[in-house]
């Protein structure tokens, strides 16, 4: 067995607890193992649209000075927290606080949104820290893309990296700080959302917590279960015809310690066309979307809420 398999499904009348699948990274330089690891990514990707990386080869120190650098923005008065990010950066990148995007959704969190391409067109990242970690991260992402290939049996095992190596890739760097609270939302008695249901529309989202729990993904049949926080590891969040996975964070998982999630979206240039790789598709398993941009794709998240589904709107009609 080539990594620690999911805990199997345990369900309750009320609860639900959901082993996601883990998947050691160790095992990518060893050739007898390597088929099987990038089978079991595209599995996981498949069955969950989500899972986590052990012994992933980033070091903690570059996790650990981002964490400190983020907790030490987040504890910065909010005027100078609205100062620091700066011109070099523009809208929609910087500092919010509640407000998630410009079409009036809002979460108990303020954050801090980059541009994570670090290219020499474009200005650096707000610290080193950042530098070094959207550096590793993106590293990662592209291993991980190259294994799905590999998985996937597509002939070409960079088609899927190389949009995120691209020097115009359009990814970002996210952290999320979740103020510390126990207390449920007060006008409905349920849990208070911190980052309310939605998809991540980039090719793959690399999530990173500190030890307070919150995220939550939704099953098939509507349950939201916990994911166990856990700073040593990664969790990557798959897209495509690997469904991207419905999340949310909760808000109030601990009443004395603030939860920080950092997260790296791997994402195509403006002008790159999205449409099935040509070995997915057949007369007999016609592509199921009009091609497009994922420039226009952004438009037409930025036109929708939160939690909408956008890929609806690129839907081919059967006579198409
Ligand atoms: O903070 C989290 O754990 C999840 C946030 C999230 O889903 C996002 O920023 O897209
Ligand atoms: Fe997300």
């Amino acid at each position: 067995m080539v990594v620690a398999s999911p805990s199997p499904l345990k369900r309750t009348k009320k609860t639900k607890a959901v082993g996601v699948p883990t998947i050691d990274l160790s095992l990518k330089h060893d050739d007898q193992h390597r088929p099987s690891l990038s089978h079991l990514i595209v599995e996981a990707c498949e069955e969950f649209g989500i899972f986590k990386v052990v012994n992933h080869g980033i070091s903690d120190d570059v996790i650990t000075s981002l964490e400190k650098y983020g907790l030490n923005f987040f504890a910065k008065p909010t005027e100078d927290k609205h100062s620091a990010v700066g011109p070099t950066v523009p809208k929609p990148f910087g500092y919010g606080f509640r407000n998630i995007g410009s079409n009036g959704d809002v979460g108990d969190l303020e954050y801090l949104l980059l541009h994570a391409n670090i290219s020499s067109t474009h200005p650096h990242l707000l610290s080193e820290a950042a530098d070094d970690y959207v550096d590793a991260v993106s590293d990662l992402a592209c291993e991980l893309l190259v294994l799905m290939a590999e998985g996937l049996w597509v002939p070409d095992k960079t088609i899927f990296s190389r949009l995120i190596k691209d020097s115009q890739s359009d990814s970002l760097l996210r952290l999320n700080h979740y103020p510390p609270t126990k207390m449920r939302d007060p006008l409905t008695n349920s849990e208070r959302i911190g980052f309310g249901e939605h998809s991540d529309p980039q090719i793959l989202t690399i999530l990173r917590s500190n030890d307070v729990g919150g995220l939550q993904i939704c099953m098939p049949d509507g349950l939201w279960v916990p994911v166990q926080p856990d700073p040593n590891a990664f969790y990557v969040l798959t897209n495509g015809r690997f469904e991207s996975v419905k999340h949310r964070a909760i808000a109030n998982n601990s009443p004395s310690k603030a939860r920080m999630s950092i997260m790296y979206f791997g994402a195509p240039p403006l002008n790159a066309t999205i449409s099935p790789i040509q070995e997915m598709v057949s007369p007999l398993n016609p592509s199921l979307y009009k091609p497009f941009t994922w420039g226009e794709y952004k438009r037409a998240m930025h036109a929708s809420r939160l939690s909408d589904c956008r890929l609806n709107l690129f839907k081919r009609r059967i006579d198409q």
